[in-house]
Formats: structure tokens, sequence, C-alpha cells
């Protein structure tokens, strides 16, 4: 059976009586995994992550690390777990490594793990410049490093590239794979992107309205979900109706000018161009539904059902 670093059983949570922020929700975030914990704004990531890290308590032990109930191990788990949950706190008129230095003083921490730290995160050319000076991607991978200090076995991160440009996000997801194969660190971090996701990490939980509405490896994510459906424009899809059921026996009517074909995924599209095209069956336009991004819109834009 596979190792657990964080679990939770049936997580409920609300500040108020009105409503329930995290309602029944059960988590397994694997040893050495990357997992992403993906939902819309206001889903409840946060939430989750601050129950997690003790910034609010639990209102029932439902909340297990490192294979044992939290509220048995509190707060000495904590010495474990390295985490940026709410904005960084950085010293922008101190260095890079005067940043990491105060948090080594107050931990006992030697000179030679910071410099292995601001190699670890790439800042290591740039540790004697101010961090005001630093763009944010540079901002962010400082505190990352920060978190790291006391070689924690859990990073948890919230949307650790919000607001970032493409380059900086690109920077953060390999220093992220870079943590995680080379110390064996566990990642657990929030996104509302779906693309940066499949990118980066190797589990996802996706969270919408306090509820869990799908687990699993990331294969299993593209997999389960890959099914598209193509709407395709010809001049009278009635004519052509009986030859593309042919080759294509699911095909149907969408309308009298469009075509609705389903496939197991977008790798069929290029061939059904070429039957089209060899059956003399002019394509005026293509139009995708379905597939990953359709199915993540679907449940995490469905209101209260
Ligand atoms: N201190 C609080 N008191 C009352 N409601 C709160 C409080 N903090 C958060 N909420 C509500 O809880 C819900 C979940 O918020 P949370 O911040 O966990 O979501 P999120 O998925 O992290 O989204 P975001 O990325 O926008 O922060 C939201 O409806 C939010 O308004």
């Amino acid at each position: 059976m596979s190792e657990y670093i964080i679990r939770t059983n049936n997580l409920n949570f609300q500040f108020n009586r009105q409503r329930k922020i995290i309602e029944n929700l059960s988590l397994n975030v694997p040893k050495g995994s990357i997992y992403g914990f993906l939902g819309p704004n206001g889903a409840g990531k946060s939430t989750t992550m601050r129950l997690i890290t003790g910034l609010i308590n639990e209102q029932q032990p439902s909340i297990e690390l490192f294979g044992k109930p939290l509220h048995q191990q509190l707060p000495s788990v904590f010495s474990k777990i390295g985490s940026i949950i709410e904005t960084p706190t950085l010293y922008l008129h101190l260095s890079g490594a005067d940043n990491l230095r105060i948090i080594a003083a107050i931990q006992k921490i030697d000179e030679a793990k910071i410099q292995e730290i601001l190699e670890l995160v790439d800042l290591k050319k740039f540790q004697k410049q101010k961090a005001k000076q630093y763009s944010l991607g540079m901002k962010q991978r400082l505190a990352i490093g920060m978190a790291l200090l006391n070689e924690p076995e859990l990073l948890i991160l919230d949307e650790p590239v919000n607001g970032l440009d493409p380059q900086g996000i690109v920077e953060i997801r390999e220093l992220l794979k870079r943590i995680n194969t080379t110390k064996g660190i566990t990642i657990f971090i929030s996104s509302h992107l779906l693309a940066e996701v499949e990118k980066t990490c190797t589990h996802v939980g996706i969270i919408h309205q306090g509820k869990l509405r799908f687990e699993g490896a990331i294969q299993e994510l593209s997999s389960v979900n890959s099914q598209i459906l193509l709407h395709i424009s010809v001049k009278d899809a009635s004519a052509y109706l009986s030859v593309v059921s042919q080759l294509y026996p699911q095909v149907r009517m969408a309308d009298a000018k469009t075509l609705e074909i389903a496939l197991n995924n977008t790798e069929e599209i290029p061939l059904l161009v070429k039957n089209f095209t060899e059956n003399n069956i002019p394509i005026y336009a293509l139009i995708k539904k379905g597939g990953l991004e359709d199915w993540f819109m679907n449940i995490t834009q469905k209101t209260n059902e």
C-alpha cells in the first residue's frame, strides 16, 4: 500500500453556521508526489492548506500528516513542513542571502546550508542583491528557499505561480520538479490553472465549492476525460451523412450544416480531416468540444447541485 504524507478523512470546516466551506473532503497525498490541489477561486484551497498547516484549527480531528493524526503531533510536526500560505514575508531592504541568514539564525542552520539553498533555487549569482531588486519570480524562489532551510519532508505552497510571467512560471515549475526529485520532498501546491497542474504535478485533486470532484494520478485525469466532440461545418450535412457514417458510425447531424462526431482523443483529428478530403467533403470549420478543459470548466462552474 502507498504511503501518504497528507490524508484528510471527511474534513469539514465552516467559519460560521451559515455555510460549510469544506465538505467531506478526503485527500490522499502520496509520499514523493507533486500533488496539485486544483480549483477555481473561492473553492476552499487556501482554507484546506491553512487547516493542514495549523494556521486555523480543525473542528473535528480529520487530518493525518505522515501517517498520524495532526492533533497528536502538535506543534512538533511543523518542523517537518515548509510552507508558503500567505504572501511570503521578505525583508526587501536586505540581500537574498541575508533573508536566508535571518531564518537560519533562528533555526541554528549553518552558512553551508544557505549556499546549498541559493544554488538549489538558482539565486547564487544574485545573493548579494537586495530582495527589492528581485523580480517576482526571484522573490518567490527566495521564499521557497526559506521554506526549505530546515530540510522539510513536505512543502506546501499556495498558488506558487500566481502573478508570475511565463518565464517565471517555467522557473518555478522546474524548481519544484528539482526539489521533488533531488531531495525527495513531497510537494502539495494549489492552483486554479489546469494546464499548470498538468505540466508540473504527478497527482491531482480537484475541489469545487469545498467538495472533492476528482482525485488521481495525472495520467488518469487525461485518460478518463480525453473524449471529444467535433462539430464539422459542411455545405449540406444530410448529403454527406451516409458516406461519413461508413467511416464514423457514431456521426449525427447537429444541424443542416453541421456533422457531430465523437472521437476518443484529439490525435484522431488529422485522420478525420484526411478521410473527409479523400471523400471530397469540404470542411468549412472544425470546432472541438469536450476534452479535459471543457470537463474541468464544467465541473468547476456548476453552482450548488
Ligand atoms: N476568514 C474567513 N471568514 C469567512 N469566510 C471566509 C474566510 N476566509 C475564506 N472564506 C471563504 O471561504 C471560501 C473559500 O475560500 P478559500 O480562500 O479557501 O478559497 P481558495 O480556493 O483558496 O480561493 P482563492 O484562490 O480565491 O483564495 C470563500 O468563499 C471565502 O470567501
